[in-house]
C-alpha cells in the first residue's frame, strides 16, 4: 500500500496546524487526536496491514506541521500505541477509544493544573501573561472561580498578536485587563505578583521551551523579583530531550513580521521569524502540572516515571511499507 487513502480531515486538520489556525500546544494535540479519530472510522482498508499503514501515513502528515510544541508527538503517540489487534474492526475501535480518551484526559489534566496554580494566587493579585495558552489561562480562571480577584497585564505577543485572545478570555472571566507591547512589560514588572506562561515543551534539565519572548520577560522578572510559573500539563514534556535531544526552534514565515511592500522599501535585508525560545531552569520558580508543581531541576523525574529512558516514533513506517 504505497499510497494510502488519507481522509480531507486529516490535510483539513494538518494544513490549518500549519498555518496557526488550529495553535497552541494543546489544542493542536487535541485537534490531531481527533482527526486520527475521524481516519479510523472513515478508513476503507481491507486488511489490518492496510488500515495500520493508512494510520501511520495520516500520523506522519499530522506530525510534519509545527516541529516545537511536543504535544503533537505526544497525541499521536498515544494513539497510535493504542491500535492494537487482528482485526479492522479491533484496531478501529482502539484508535477510536484511544482519541477519545486521549481528549478527555487533556481535558481532566487542564481542570487539575489550574486547581494546582490558582494555589499560588492570592485574592488581589496581578499576573502578567504572555502570548495565549489555555494551561495558563486554567489557574488564572480557577483562581477567579474561588473568588479571588485578580488583574492582568497581558503582553500584546507579537508577531501573531495571541495576547488579543488572552486579554478578549480574561475580560471575559472578569479579569481587570491592561495590554501593553511587548516592549513595555519590564517597566510593569514591580507592579506584577506573578509571570504566568504556558509551554509548548518542557525539556528534561528543566528549560521551557515556549513562545518567543519568554526567555527575556523571566530574566527581567528575576531581576525584578518576580516569580515565574509556566503552566504545562503533562503532554508537554519532551521525551527525547531525556536521550540528549535538543528541541527544534520553528522557524516561520517572514511575512508575519513584515509585509511585502515595507520590506522592498526597505531594501536587502534577512528576516528572522523564530516562533519560540528556550527559558533556563533558573530563571523559572515552578512547573505547574496537572500532578502537582515541581521545581524545574526536578521534572526530569516525573519524566522519566511516565515515558521510561526511550521512546519510539509508531508514525514510522514499517519495513514492509518501505518495501512496497
Ligand atoms: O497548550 P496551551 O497552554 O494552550 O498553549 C501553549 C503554548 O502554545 C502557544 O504556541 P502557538 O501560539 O501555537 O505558537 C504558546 O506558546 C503557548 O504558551
Amino acid at each position: 500500500m504505497s499510497n494510502p487513502q488519507l481522509h480531507p480531515d486529516i490535510e483539513e486538520t494538518a494544513a490549518k496546524i500549519a498555518s496557526m489556525e488550529i495553535r497552541g500546544a494543546a489544542t493542536i494535540a487535541a485537534a490531531a487526536a481527533t482527526a486520527l479519530r475521524t481516519q479510523a472510522i472513515e478508513c476503507t482498508a481491507a486488511t489490518p496491514q492496510d488500515f495500520e499503514s493508512t494510520l501511520r501515513a495520516a500520523a506522519r502528515r499530522l506530525h510534519t506541521t509545527r516541529p516545537t510544541a511536543v504535544s503533537l508527538p505526544n497525541a499521536l503517540r498515544y494513539v497510535l500505541r493504542r491500535m492494537a489487534g487482528e482485526t479492522v474492526g479491533t484496531l478501529r475501535a482502539g484508535v477510536i477509544n484511544a482519541a477519545d480518551e486521549f481528549v478527555d484526559r487533556l481535558d481532566r489534566a487542564q481542570a487539575d493544573l489550574g486547581a494546582v496554580g490558582a494555589n499560588r494566587l492570592r485574592d488581589g493579585d496581578t499576573v502578567m501573561t504572555h502570548c495565549h495558552s489555555t494551561d495558563a489561562l486554567a489557574c488564572i480562571e480557577t483562581a477567579v472561580d474561588q473568588g479571588k480577584s485578580i488583574s492582568a497585564i497581558v503582553k500584546e505577543t507579537r508577531p501573531r498578536n495571541q495576547g488579543h485572545i488572552t486579554a478578549r478570555e480574561l475580560r471575559e472571566m472578569g479579569v481587570d485587563v491592561t495590554l501593553i507591547v511587548d516592549s513595555a512589560a519590564r517597566r510593569y514588572l514591580n507592579a506584577v505578583d506573578h509571570v504566568i506562561v504556558g509551554a509548548d515543551s518542557i525539556a528534561a534539565d528543566g528549560s521551557v521551551i515556549n513562545k518567543i519572548g519568554t526567555s527575556g520577560l523571566a530574566v527581567n522578572a528575576r531581576d525584578r523579583g518576580t516569580p515565574v510559573m509556566a503552566a504545562a500539563q503533562t503532554i508537554k514534556l519532551h521525551p527525547d530531550t531525556l536521550t540528549g535531544h535538543t528541541v527544534e526552534i520553528e522557524m516561520r514565515d517572514e511575512r508575519e513580521v513584515i509585509d511585502s511592500e515595507t520590506r522592498d522599501s526597505i531594501g536587502d535585508i534577512t528576516v528572522d521569524n523564530p516562533a519560540f525560545d528556550v527559558t533556563p531552569p533558573r530563571y523559572v520558580d515552578a512547573i505547574i502540572t496537572e500532578r502537582g508543581q515541581f521545581p524545574p531541576e526536578s521534572i526530569v523525574t516525573l519524566m522519566r516515571e511516565l515515558f521510561g529512558e526511550s521512546v519510539d516514533e509508531p508514525w514510522e513506517e514499517s519495513k514492509r511499507e518501505k518495501d512496497v
